[in-house]
């Protein structure tokens, strides 16, 4: 009989700090660990291996292909990660928000795959959405802060929660920064291709984002969503000297990439690992009115105030004060979206925002994109895998995988 265990987490648990504990073995109720082959499926440990490829130049998860792990899409790294820990033949595997990343079709597979391996691999898995649940006979507990808490069933868990509603009614501080921009077309790639090593990702993607948009942006694993959006947001060379206009300026002429970066604010949850710096949670929020890492210019009252009411309504105002790197991850995520939402940007791209928010906060933030979206001021481009079921998305594009690269359909 095996020994499964799950670990329902929320914005306030220290997952963090819970799963080093595990990795350490220096967890008390989980000393049973201590003599078991214990193996991590999760993005830190994804990074991990990135780290030991780049310093120490060791392949572990990618000794099969010449790519490096690092410039692999996310849900590739999760597939080769999955792929290594399956062959280790552990004795628990612990599974961090294990569907995060992947595209529909691998989080069925890897639902079917974990259901399979339950009957031998003890699974300890850690959600932050209850949709995430396995369907295997578990032990049910909840981090909170860093304290478990014990429920005799999945159904007494579930009766202790309190029910999820949409919350329609947000209202969003007034934009004080509208920028002055007369077109109506912010974006536009007219047969834009990529290549990487003579492997072609997109092929011919023609795609207007115009004022006021509100994309969903989808495409299987790999399919080159977050290439297509690295081409807006600055870090990808790949758009030099093609047909791809940027806020009425082509590719690498006209405005500096700063410029356009005060046109842009952007989000995906690694951003997260990228900021360590002492400050609080507010300068964090009112850092996304200039850029800044931190607070190198004095904030305006304005900036002060608009960040507040965004706290406010991200119910973060009783932790405004609290230091970014002593914040949960959940805390630091949620201020990272505000961070980049608080300009309200003429084009706001999320990539991936909801992975790892439990459901309070992507209910929230959900509500808060459909608001912004309404307002038609801010262009939204939103990245998800998961079905977010309250996100309303006035058109869709989807990369479709082919072997000329991805093409792009718009489906509404
Ligand atoms: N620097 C690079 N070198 C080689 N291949 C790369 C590089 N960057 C991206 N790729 C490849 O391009 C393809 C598209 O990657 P991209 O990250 O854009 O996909 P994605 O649609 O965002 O995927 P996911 O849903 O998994 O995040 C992948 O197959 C990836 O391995």
């Amino acid at each position: 009989m095996q020994h499964h265990i799950t670990i329902f987490t929320s914005n306030q648990s220290n997952t963090k700090l819970f799963i080093d504990s595990l990795s350490k073995k220096n967890n008390a109720d989980f000393n049973f660990l201590s003599n078991k082959k214990v193996l991590f499926f999760s993005i830190a440990e994804i990074h991990k291996f990135i780290k030991e490829e780049e310093i120490h130049d060791i392949k572990t998860i990618t000794k099969h292909t010449k790519q490096s792990l690092k410039s692999m899409s996310s849900g590739e790294q999760k597939k080769a990660l999955l792929n290594y820990i399956l062959t280790q033949k552990p004795e628990y595997i612990v599974l961090d928000n294990p569907y995060d990343n992947l595209d529909i079709a691998y989080q069925t597979i890897l639902k079917k795959l974990l259901i399979d391996i339950s009957k031998n691999v003890n699974l300890i898995l850690i959600i932050s959405r209850q949709e995430d649940v396995l369907p295997v006979k578990s032990n049910i507990y909840k981090l909170h802060k860093n304290r478990l808490t014990a429920y005799s069933s999945l159904q007494a868990y579930k009766a202790s929660r309190q029910k999820n509603t949409p919350l329609k009614t947000l209202t969003i501080p007034k934009n004080n920064n509208v920028v002055n921009y007369k077109d109506n077309e912010l974006i536009r790639f007219k047969n834009v291709s990529v290549a990487y090593n003579n492997k072609q990702i997109l092929n011919n993607i023609s795609w207007s984002i115009c004022k006021g948009d509100f994309w969903q942006l989808i495409g299987k694993n790999g399919s080159g969503k977050t290439t297509l959006l690295s081409m807006i947001t600055g870090e990808n060379s790949k758009g030099y000297g093609q047909e791809l206009y940027l806020f009425g300026n082509k590719k690498g002429t006209g405005e500096s990439i700063w410029d356009i970066k005060k046109k842009i604010g952007y989000f995906t949850p690694s951003l997260v690992d990228s900021f360590k710096g002492n400050h609080s949670l507010l300068h964090m929020v009112i850092g996304g009115f200039t850029d800044a890492i931190g607070l190198y210019t004095k904030p305006t009252e304005t900036q002060k105030s608009e960040a507040e009411k965004w706290l406010k309504i991200a119910q973060l105002s009783t932790l405004k004060n609290k230091l970014f790197n002593e914040a949960t991850v959940g805390q630091q995520r949620l201020a990272m979206l505000l961070r980049a939402i608080v300009k309200q940007p003429l084009l706001l791209i999320l990539d991936e925002p909801t992975a790892g928010l439990d459901d309070e906060s992507a209910t929230l933030f959900i509500s808060l994109v459909n608001q912004i979206a309404s307002n038609k001021q801010t262009a939204i481009v939103f990245v998800s895998h998961r079905k977010e079921p309250n996100l309303e998305p006035r058109s869709i594009l989807e990369l479709q995988i082919t072997p000329n690269g991805s093409n792009a359909k718009r489906l509404k």
